[in-house]
């Protein structure tokens, strides 16, 4: 690994450690009721706000500085013998006065850009100059590609049209750069399809020592192919979502960073989405970064969220607080289908004629129904349950996206019973880690050659911060992929943002049974939280949750099911029909009416 890179794999722990101290504190001082709990918050803003200026302050100079070693160096030593000399002839004024000012000339550049960084650490990040600065003296990208002229490449590449006088013509490559990447947008030339630049590309990026790559469609004939200049997306924890303030942002989430770098937003609404993941993918920081995200909106009534997860519940219960209807049943599955299906229609009636497209409200809010493993229901439960399930989801999916009611289902293994009838029917796919070419080819189809989602590789680490789970091809409608990184949503900050935005109390829907949140009363008693991945229940020393829930009154603190992350993990791979046959007690509000709709 380069020094650069090294540099950057450090700035991603250091991100990581950050990030999840942030959502520690976060959680606790949310926890906190009252006025301790407002002015921990305020606390926690003015010291993130300070502690972020002044690393935004430290890391520009020092970037600098560590460019310009020699120049720094010169400039530190220089004070320092200015100090001594001072020192040594008595000098009767201050000593420090004349090194800092020496100092402070040598690095005066860095003192700007670190000055600049503090004061608007956005625009400092956007800044052509940075990007220029960075590229220049950072990544030394200018120079690598300069080096190794763009026709030599392609030629070598195997881009080269042999023409009739014997010459060879070679696509026109045009170089831009993005941050961390650069961009070589291809003109193919006669002869050749987008196909040649396809089978090219990995040849290409190796020649410029790109970490990966990613191929984009710009107009026929011509394909933008994106090359990393950074080792690999670095993980991120998820934190707190903001309170809803604009409506019209409703069903657009920033479910992580994209591999260039910018934010990457997820459209959920107007758009039905598959993700396909194998074990261990991080299929979880998908769904969390969808429902999580999502919580402002369902607590202010414009979205609903619906849970199907026959995996006994485990991952639907971390964060049941924000889900209206759910099941854990083939049977209630099929209830909560049918729901959606009746609520669909009704609203297909209102709609008729008066608007083609629906726009949440709280009185008609947009239903996301989320499953968590679809072969549990497509394919391990019994015959009627299946057909049903499938006839059912098909229905939703082909009609479903326009009238407000839209679709995530997750899957491990794409074969097709796990899917049913329903492969082609979601338009938009998020490809995690697969076990192999053929999965991806059954999942993206002809996307399949630019998302090369089986080459992402395995980090396994159970309960604890994967190199590379979350990171996948994200391939909308038109088949073009964006390879990028899911947030990690660990159970405490799930509970948390279930603790803050629960949902409504749905009329249909009887009230959630009191689950056994235990962080949620650990916090609202004003407890401590735990460490991010220790057990979320407390030990037997630790300060226990004020047992003021009526259900944990019936079974004693011990007996009260655990939601710790090991517990999650531990059923992920249980076999399919223990899942289907586990019945779940009927106060967890399965019921299944839907809702009526006063409004479209
Ligand atoms: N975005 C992420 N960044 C870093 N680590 C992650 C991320 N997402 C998940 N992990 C790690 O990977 C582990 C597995 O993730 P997750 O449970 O989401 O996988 P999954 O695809 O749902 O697996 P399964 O199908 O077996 O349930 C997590 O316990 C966590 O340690």
């Amino acid at each position: 690994m380069n020094p650069v890179d090294k540099v950057r794999e450090f700035r991603a722990t250091v991100n990581t450690t950050v990030a999840r101290a942030r959502a520690r504190l976060h959680a606790a001082a949310l926890g906190r009721p009252g006025v301790l709990g407002v002015l921990l918050r305020v606390l926690v803003a003015v010291l993130g706000f300070v502690l972020g200026r002044s690393w935004m302050l430290v890391r520009a100079t020092f970037a600098w500085a560590g460019r310009h070693l020699p120049l720094s160096v010169f400039g530190l030593v220089l004070a320092g013998l200015v100090w001594l000399g001072l020192q040594a002839s008595g000098w009767p004024g201050s000593t420090l006065t004349g090194p800092v000012i020496v100092w402070a000339l040598f690095w005066s550049p860095g003192l700007l850009f670190g000055i600049w960084a503090a004061i608007a650490p956005g625009a400092y990040r956007r800044s052509r100059l940075r990007a220029w600065y960075v590229r220049r003296w950072l990544t030394g990208t200018p120079a690598r590609f300069r080096r190794k002229g763009s026709e030599a490449v392609g030629t070598a590449a195997g881009l080269g049209v042999r023409q009739p006088d014997g010459g060879v013509l070679v696509p026109g490559i045009k170089v831009r750069f993005a941050p961390g990447a650069a961009v070589l947008r291809l003109n193919v030339v006669v002869g050749q399809t987008v196909d040649d630049i396809v089978r090219a590309a990995s040849r290409i990026a190796t020649a410029y020592g790109a970490h990966g790559h990613e191929l984009r469609p710009v107009k026929p004939g011509v394909v933008d192919l994106v090359l990393f200049l950074i080792a690999r997306l670095a993980p991120r924890t998820a934190v707190m979502p903001a309170e809803l303030v604009d409506a019209a942002s409703v069903g657009v989430v920033a479910a992580g960073i994209r591999r260039d770098g910018r934010r990457l937003d997820l459209v959920v609404r107007g758009r039905h989405t598959l993700v396909v993941g194998a074990t261990g993918a991080g299929k979880g920081s998908v769904l969390w970064s969808v429902a999580g995200n999502l919580a402002p909106a369902v607590h202010a009534g414009y979205v609903r969220l619906w849970g199907v997860d026959l995996k006994q519940g485990i991952e639907v219960e971390t964060g049941r607080a924000l889900f209206g209807q759910v099941a854990y049943t083939a049977a209630d599955a099929v209830a909560v289908l049918e729901a959606l299906v009746q609520i669909m229609n009704e609203r297909g009636t209102l709609m008729r004629g008066v608007s083609r497209n629906h726009t949440p409200t709280p009185d008609a809010p947009l239903h996301v129904l989320i499953v968590d493993e679809l072969a549990d229901l497509m394919a391990y439960s019994g015959f009627d349950h299946k057909r049903e399930a499938e006839r059912l989801l098909s229905k939703l999916l082909t009609q479903g996206r326009a009238l407000g009611v839209v679709v995530l289902g997750c899957v491990q293994n794409p074969r097709q019973e796990a899917l049913g009838g329903t492969r082609n029917l979601w338009p938009q796919k998020i490809a995690l880690r697969l076990d192999s070419e053929t999965e991806t080819e059954m999942v993206l189809g002809t996307a399949a050659r630019l998302a090369p989602a089986h080459d992402i590789p395995a980090d396994i680490q159970p309960g604890g911060i994967s190199g590379t789970a979350g990171t996948a091809y994200l391939v909308a409608e038109d088949g073009t992929p964006t390879l990028c990184r899911f947030d990690y949503w660990p159970d405490q900050l799930i509970h948390a943002v279930a603790q803050r935005y629960p949902a409504p109390t749905y009329p249909d829907t009887p009230a959630a049974a009191p689950v056994a949140d235990a962080a949620s009363a650990w916090l609202a008693a004003g407890g401590r939280l735990p460490a991010l991945d220790a057990p979320a229940n407390p030990g037997p020393n630790d300060d226990g949750p004020v047992n003021d829930n009526p259900a944990n009154d019936a079974a004693p603190a011990s007996e009260q099911p655990k939601r710790k992350r090991s517990a999650r993990k531990s059923t992920r791979n249980r076999r399919p029909a223990d899942a289907t046959t586990q019945a779940v007690d009927g106060s967890t509000g399965n019921q299944t009416t839907p809702e009526k709709e006063t409004n479209s």
